[in-house]
């Protein structure tokens, strides 16, 4: 079958509709064959497919369709009959003691009763039992035990024959080289074993970084990663690749006794063989089959591997044995798959955004594709290390990954489907909103516009300076900010304060009450705490947590300021990226310009969370009993003793106070012995206010 030949048509453009005759249809269908037998190559054989499976899909039911409309056409060899690819022989052949199938592909509920109706009615049933399992995106394994141990392992290929894998299964932890011994059922002399290897999602991405890293080609999907970490000459390897295996069935599974997949399944862990005993299920009806497609859908991206479906099998193994099988499927079992997740679109162009802190980000612009159910148009290219690595050229063809809510990524280029007119891509030199030179780190993951009166950034910066977590000035939305901004109400950060209402009333669209809202919105954010206010700031690297810390050191703006990097150093939490990233960001003439501004407005900053430098409580003990509203007894610990005092468990002379709170117990006693005066949670804080103001 399939062989290197670089003159295939990858995606024939087949038009059934406009087919009338059998040359026709005739030559549409070699096209389709010669297209498919060379993409199982690329797929089964090189684990390197140049087309989406979906792409795929769609070739082959164009060839199904056409075979079944003129069925003199159809011949034995042709791929609709066949199963995987041919066996590389490198590897050694090994004869399956029984065919290992394909299984027919579903995309609809309504395809799945048709699937019931079909086996009820040839079973002559009026209901049927069926064991659901996930369809592991891996491949097939086949695994024989002679006398308890692991003889061979083999892979799929042809369906007849497949390739001699041991040494490589052999590395697989998850594997058992020798079966168990089960207390009700003994080791079989003979058991053929067959399973899915796969590899975690975090392994996937991680060999994919570590291929790019190597200058190596990464895997389009976790299948053809798995398929080429087994199926490799050398096991030592294979031993090097996390492989995970899952067992699912038996080979002659009435021989041995059983009669039902559901026992099969309850019985291969006795021998030591994993089975996904969490995700396996057995129903009754097949409603409950379709609910438990709709359970593993949203189960799917928490996973920990992929699964890009729902295999659903007749349980009963006499029922499998009278359904039997059609050319290369099962007629006992479907395959109901979940939409797709990759798909692969070009390249059209990449356009570089500036975000709120000056950062260039590529994006991708996509010819549109629909993944799973959702129209892709971008993906983030992250950064030039990122293109450079994945090598990524304007006019690519590209695999495109959209999982769960994540932005759409780009897998990897098609290199194959270059034909020399791609281009590169290097970030400019310069800004693309307001033209100052940019700034790349040397690993070129970061690019910088440092003007800070950069349009781009400005309004993102507004956008951000009002965000909830920053100033929570209310009814400002990104619209209403770039209306304010073209009408020249605002230009910097800083006009907000000076926004008038009567100018607003005056915008089209703009309520009297809206405008009067807005100003008290403005009014209200002047006092803000000044962890929000640092991080309305937008300084890079400083989010909401890290703007905590630093008001837990730094009293007041001005202390911040002033502090140089070995200063931010001192604190546990801040390593060198935001000390360097604070100092520059204080350093810059315009920022400060700004900070100006903005609190000459009557902006007043208030650090509720105190300094570290002002040990208000220093010296002074302090005992806990019963229970605080507001913190817990480890916080009020870690507060007291960064204010310089200590929290002790037990009263004794040196006791300067103890805090009750409901629940007080025995220490209260001990206090009125030694004379140590008790006050609550109110007393307590009261107190951290006055030193604070004294101090
Ligand atoms: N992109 C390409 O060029 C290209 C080429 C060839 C095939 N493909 C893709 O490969 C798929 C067809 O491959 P296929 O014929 O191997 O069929 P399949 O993968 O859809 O189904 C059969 C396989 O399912 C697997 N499986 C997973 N969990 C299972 C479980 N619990 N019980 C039983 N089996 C389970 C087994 O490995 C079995 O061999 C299609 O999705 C097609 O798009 C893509
Ligand atoms: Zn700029």
């Amino acid at each position: 079958m399939g062989k290197e030949n670089k003159d295939v048509d990858l995606t024939p453009d087949v038009n059934i509709e406009g087919i009338s005759s059998a040359d026709e249809a005739d030559q549409s269908i070699q096209k389709l064959r010669e297209a498919i037998r060379y993409h199982n190559y690329r797929y089964y054989v090189k684990d390197d497919p140049v087309i989406s499976d979906s792409e795929y899909d769609t070739l082959m039911e164009q060839l199904e369709k056409l075979e079944e409309e003129y069925p003199d056409l159809k011949t034995d060899d042709s791929p609709t009959r066949q199963v995987g690819g041919e066996p590389k022989d490198e590897l050694g052949l090994v004869d399956h003691p029984e065919p290992m199938l394909s299984l027919k592909s579903v995309k609809e509920s309504e395809e799945v009763k048709k699937f019931d109706d079909t086996c009820r009615s040839e079973l002559d049933k009026d209901s049927q039992v069926y064991t659901c399992e996930p369809k592991y995106d891996g491949l097939a394994v086949e695994l024989i035990y002679e006398g308890g141990k692991l003889t061979t392992g083999s892979t799929r290929g042809d369906g007849q024959t497949g390739e001699d894998v041991t040494g490589n299964i052999k590395t697989i932890s998850e594997v058992p080289l020798r079966l168990m011994e089960e207390p009700d059922r003994e080791v079989p002399d003979n058991l053929v074993v067959r399973g899915e290897v796969f590899i975690s999602k975090k392994d996937f991405a991680d060999m994919n970084r570590r291929r790019r890293e190597e200058d190596k080609k990464p895997f389009a999907n976790p299948r053809n990663a798995a398929a080429g970490s087994l199926r490799q000459l050398d096991p030592n390897v294979t031993a090097e690749r996390p492989l995970r295996f899952y067992a699912y069935q038996i080979a002659g599974a009435e021989d041995h006794g059983f009669e039902s997949q559901r026992e099969v399944l309850q019985a291969l862990p006795g021998w030591g063989l994993k089975v996904n005993g969490e995700l396996n299920k057995t129903f009754g009806t097949i409603d409950e089959v379709i609910d438990y497609y709709g359970e593993l859908e949203e189960r799917r991206e928490d996973l920990e591997y992929e699964i890009d479906g729902m295999v659903c099998k007749v349980d009963d193994i006499d029922g499998q044995a009278a359904l039997g099988e059609r050319s290369r499927n099962p007629r006992w079992a479907i395959a109901w798959k979940f939409p797709p997740k990759r798909e692969s679109s070009v390249v059209e162009k990449i356009e570089v955004q500036v975000g709120r802190t000056g950062k260039l980000t590529p994006v991708a612009h996509l010819e549109p594709v629909n993944i799973g159910g959702v129209e892709v148009s971008r993906a983030s290219l992250h950064n030039q290390h990122e293109i450079d690595e994945k090598d990524i050229r304007i006019g690519d063809k590209v695999i495109v990954e959209r999982a769960g809510d994540v932005i759409p990524q780009v897998v990897k280029p098609i290199k194959e489907s270059r034909d020399g007119s791609e281009k590169e891509f290097t970030m400019p030199d310069r800004c693309p909103v307001c033209g100052s030179d940019v700034v790349m780190s040397g690993d070129k993951k970061q690019t910088h516009c440092p003007n800070i009166d950069c349009k781009a950034q400005v309004q993102r910066r507004i956008e951000h300076f009002v965000s909830k977590d920053a100033m929570d000035i209310e009814g400002l939305g990104g619209k209403r900010i770039k209306q304010l901004m073209d009408q020249g109400l605002i230009e910097k950060t800083a006009d907000l304060y000076s926004l008038k209402k009567e100018k607003l009333a005056e915008l089209d669209d703009y309520a009297e009450k809206s405008a009067r809202n807005l100003m008290d919105e403005i009014e209200k954010s002047k006092s803000v705490k000044l962890d929000a206010f640092l991080y309305a700031l937008g300084i890079p690297h400083v989010g909401n947590h890290m703007a905590r810390v630093l008001c837990e050191h730094f009293d007041t703006l001005d202390d911040l300021k002033e502090a140089d990097e070995s200063r931010l150093r001192e604190i546990d939490e801040i390593g060198p990226e935001v000390s360097k990233a604070v100092t520059t960001f204080f350093g810059e003439k315009k920022n400060l310009e700004t900070i100006d501004d903005i609190l000459s407005a009557g902006v007043q900053p208030e650090n509720p969370y105190g300094g570290k430098q002002k040990q208000v409580l220093d010296g002074l003990k302090f005992v806990f009993t019963g229970e605080l509203e507001n913190w817990t007894r480890d916080e009020v610990k870690e507060m007291v003793e960064r204010l310089g005092g200590r929290a002790v468990s037990s009263v004794s002379g040196e006791t300067d106070y103890v805090v009750k709170g409901p629940g007080a117990g025995s220490k209260l006693d001990d206090a009125g012995e030694m004379d140590v005066p008790v006050i609550d949670e109110d007393e307590f804080r009261d107190l951290i206010d006055k030193k604070r103001e004294s101090g």
